[in-house]
């Protein structure tokens, strides 16, 4: 039976070794407790680190460790102290971590961490392709990760794989400063299916790898030369049941409150004051000192409340052995003493303070204790402790006052929402939450908490896996028309047993890749031996047929007798004869159109004009890939309406846009080549949406070939540059 593959960082248990006997703790983090419902109720192992090092298991111990994690339905992978230092403590942490977050300051660029991260990914791909068989699935997860995805692709290409960041994605700018950035888009991109919690970190995603690596993207897929790769969103919900139960059951025995008895107990006599809870890791991202800044100005703005409310903050211990982190330990633990020491009275403690993790019970305790809850960072993927405070509220009483830098925020609207650097607004929204009627509370959180069950982390584990599912579905429809090895040899039998056949080449994107000048795309010693041996051969005809000039496919072909055609057919030199026009055409229409091209070129870097005897082209393959497009659309919308009149047409070609005789196409100058000769046997090749045109004309006979992995009318596509030269090396052979 095939089953799920869940790959993450940390496993959902954490081994301990204590008096040589193991212990498992539940990992505290969005990730692991969110994934957990998931990974119990699916037929599946989950693959990942056990918190222990090698240099931790004593050798007699070995075989227990891996017992205790197989017992929880994982698989271990096995890491050394060395591998966390580089791969969890420099590159995820040091690195990617605060890139992610925009903590540019932060972040190190450390060649070694690097290469860790390159490692350690390795040795998770080895336990992945250990336990994978046929038929299973496998869903990666987070920052820790991005190689492994291409790593599995590239020895199961045959396996479906999803990859979703639990962090953002940031922005184009800041991603484009990583050193290894093209590294960690390639590994992404081995997946089939790579979501994020937000539409935003979406979009920066899709804008880098259309920056970075110039692939095309459009609206949410991106085509690879061999594969499609979907991109979507799928905000992470929680187990609200668990939240929503566990908070009523807790209501019904109130006695057993922690904090409630913290107070019978005196320690602190204002019963009344309004508890404020806060609940993150220890981490810079989740704007831990701001908050405590922003309270001391809200009791400094609003001194009314002082006595009247009560901060409960718990600080999860996190990467601590980061500096980043031991630093804010430290200026929280000095804030905390600071402002408890300017405000507090004989009665009345500002903060209370606990730095450590708490157990299932003790958090549902705070979340039902507490009246408001602030939750302030600076950068955040999710937030999943803002969803769990509203689906503990059972009497739908209570304020969520949250961060618009959380992911959690777009769906939260009616939470308030505060921007986590203004403390003005910080101190407001705190006055209104103490203040805030009870049937608006309740109105609120009707909402919040209907939209939170619904979207619960069972249905975002599904929509991913079901998403995921639909890639497969793409990945056939690939499969059904890439050429495969017995159309391959069917086609060069009927080649070889034809008795008049014909070849029709197109150039650029076909027989020579594409280069940054097109002037430098002369064909290769190579190419022309080739093409000349098929030339050679009895009763076969090889035409180039290009949309460059006459001049370029002259010189570069003046030594090899073949037809060429030139300008999309206006242009044609046959076999030993000289270059003549095919059809009277009228070029006056051009001082007319240059003009207006030269003022895009002059508003778009990179882009240029060429010229031909029949045509002008705007190439914009060198521009900025978004401004490109852009502007490509409002220079056809020009065109368009300036050649209707004119018998004119503008072919919207592979990052080019050319201008010419409408009635001019590659379409056209095939028919008209082959018409009245009976040729037995017809092919035609090429990649842009020009040769699109012969692919429509051609008889239904004629094998046609797309290059690259784009919508076509031809029947066959070929991955490559590189495939095509594999097909001319077998028409010389055959
Ligand atoms: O494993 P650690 O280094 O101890 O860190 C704990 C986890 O922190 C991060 O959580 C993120 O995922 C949450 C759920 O999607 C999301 O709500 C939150 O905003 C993120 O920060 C991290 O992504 C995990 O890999 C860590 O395990
Ligand atoms: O003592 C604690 C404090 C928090 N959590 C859990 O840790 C997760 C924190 O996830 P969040 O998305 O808020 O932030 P992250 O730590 O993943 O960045 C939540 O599910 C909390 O319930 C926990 O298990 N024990
Ligand atoms: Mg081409």
């Amino acid at each position: 039976m095939s089953k799920t593959i869940i790959i993450s960082n940390r496993l959902p248990l954490q081994l301990q070794i204590d008096n040589k006997t193991i212990k498992a703790t539940p990992s505290v983090g969005g990730l692991a407790t969110g994934m957990k419902s998931v990974h119990r109720d699916s037929n599946g192992i989950w693959i990942g680190w056990t918190g222990l090092t090698e240099e931790e298991i004593p050798a007699d111990l070995r075989d227990e460790v891996v017992e205790a994690t197989i017992q929880e339905q994982c698989v271990p992978v096995s890491l050394t102290e060395e591998d966390i230092d580089g791969f969890y403590y420099g590159f995820s942490n040091r690195t990617i971590w605060p890139l992610f977050h925009y903590f540019m300051e932060y972040t190190e660029f450390e060649k070694e961490s690097w290469q860790s991260y390159v490692t350690v990914n390795q040795k998770y791909a080895e336990v992945v392709l250990d336990n994978i068989e046929e038929g299973d699935t496998v869903w990666v997860h987070d920052y820790q990760l991005m190689l492994l995805p291409a790593l599995i692709k590239k020895e199961r290409p045959d396996v479906q794989i999803g990859f979703f960041l639990h962090i953002p994605f940031p922005s184009y700018e800041v991603f484009r400063t990583l050193p290894w950035r093209e590294e960690i888009l390639k590994g992404l991109l081995g997946s089939d299916l790579i979501g994020f919690h937000t539409y935003d970190y979406q979009r920066h995603f899709l804008s880098s790898v259309s920056r970075i690596l110039r692939n095309e993207v459009s609206f949410n897929e991106i085509t690879l030369k061999d594969r499609i790769v979907t991109v979507n969103s799928y905000p992470m919900g929680i187990d609200y049941n668990k939240f929503s139960e566990a908070a009523a059951k807790h209501d019904a025995a109130k006695n057993q409150s922690e904090l409630q008895r913290r107070l019978d107990l005196h320690i602190d006599s204002t019963p009344d004051a309004k508890m404020i809870l806060s609940i993150d890791r220890l981490d810079y991202s989740k704007g831990i000192a701001n908050r405590i800044r922003a309270y001391e100005y809200f009791l400094e703005k609003y001194p009314e409340f002082k006595e009247k409310v009560r901060l409960v903050m718990l600080a999860v211990p996190s990467r601590s052995n980061v500096p980043q982190y031991q630093l804010l330990k430290k200026e929280v633990d000095e804030l905390v003493g600071r402002i408890n020491g300017k405000f507090a009275s004989v009665s009345w403690t500002p903060i209370w303070y606990f730095y450590r993790s708490m157990p299932f019970e003790n958090l549902i305790d705070l979340y039902t204790t507490c009246e408001v809850a602030l939750l302030t960072p600076i950068r955040d993927g999710m937030n999943l402790v803002a969803k769990e405070y509203v689906a503990t509220r059972t009497d739908k009483k209570g304020v969520l006052i949250l961060s618009e830098m959380a992911g959690a925020a777009q769906e939260m609207s009616e939470a308030l929402i505060i921007n986590p650097n203004n403390f003005e607004e910080i101190a407001d929204a705190l006055k209104q939450a103490i203040e805030m009627p009870e049937a608006e509370q309740i109105k609120r959180n009707k909402f919040l908490q209907k939209r939170l069950k619904r979207y619960n982390v069972e249905k975002w584990a599904n929509d991913f896996m079901t998403s995921l599912r639909d890639t497969a579905h793409k990945a056939d429809i690939v499969k059904a028309i890439r050429m495969r090895a017995d159309q391959e040899d069917e086609m060069f039998e009927t080649y070889k047993k034809a008795d008049k056949r014909i070849l029709f080449l197109d150039y650029d994107g076909t027989l020579r890749g594409f280069v940054n000048n097109p002037e430098d795309a002369s064909p290769d010693d190579d190419l022309i031996e080739l093409v000349r041996t098929i030339h050679n051969q009895d009763n076969t005809e090889v035409v180039i047929i290009s949309g460059r000039d006459r001049h370029t496919l002259g010189t570069w072909w003046q030594d090899v007798p073949i037809t060429l055609i030139a300008e999309h057919g206006v242009w044609k030199r046959p076999v030993g004869g000289e270059w003549a026009v095919t059809e009277n055409l009228k070029n006056d229409w051009m001082d007319t159109v240059r003009p207006i091209l030269e003022q895009f070129v002059d508003r778009t870097a990179g882009t240029f004009i060429e010229e031909k005897n029949y045509s002008l082209a705007w190439h914009y393959r060198n521009a900025d890939p978004d401004l490109g497009e852009k502007r490509a659309s409002e220079l056809s919308n020009v065109l368009k309406e300036l050649s209707a009149n004119n018998e004119l047409g503008v072919l919207d070609g592979n990052k080019v846009l050319e201008i010419k005789d409408s009635t001019i196409h590659k379409g056209k100058a095939v028919t008209k080549h082959i018409f009245g000769k009976d040729y037995s046997f017809k092919f035609a090749i090429g990649d842009d949406w020009t040769d699109e045109y012969m692919f429509q004309d051609l008889p239904d006979d004629a094998f046609t070939i797309k290059v690259g992995l784009q919508k076509t009318a031809a029947k066959y596509y070929v991955d490559d540059t590189d495939r095509v030269r594999d097909l001319l090396k077998k028409f010389a052979a055959s």
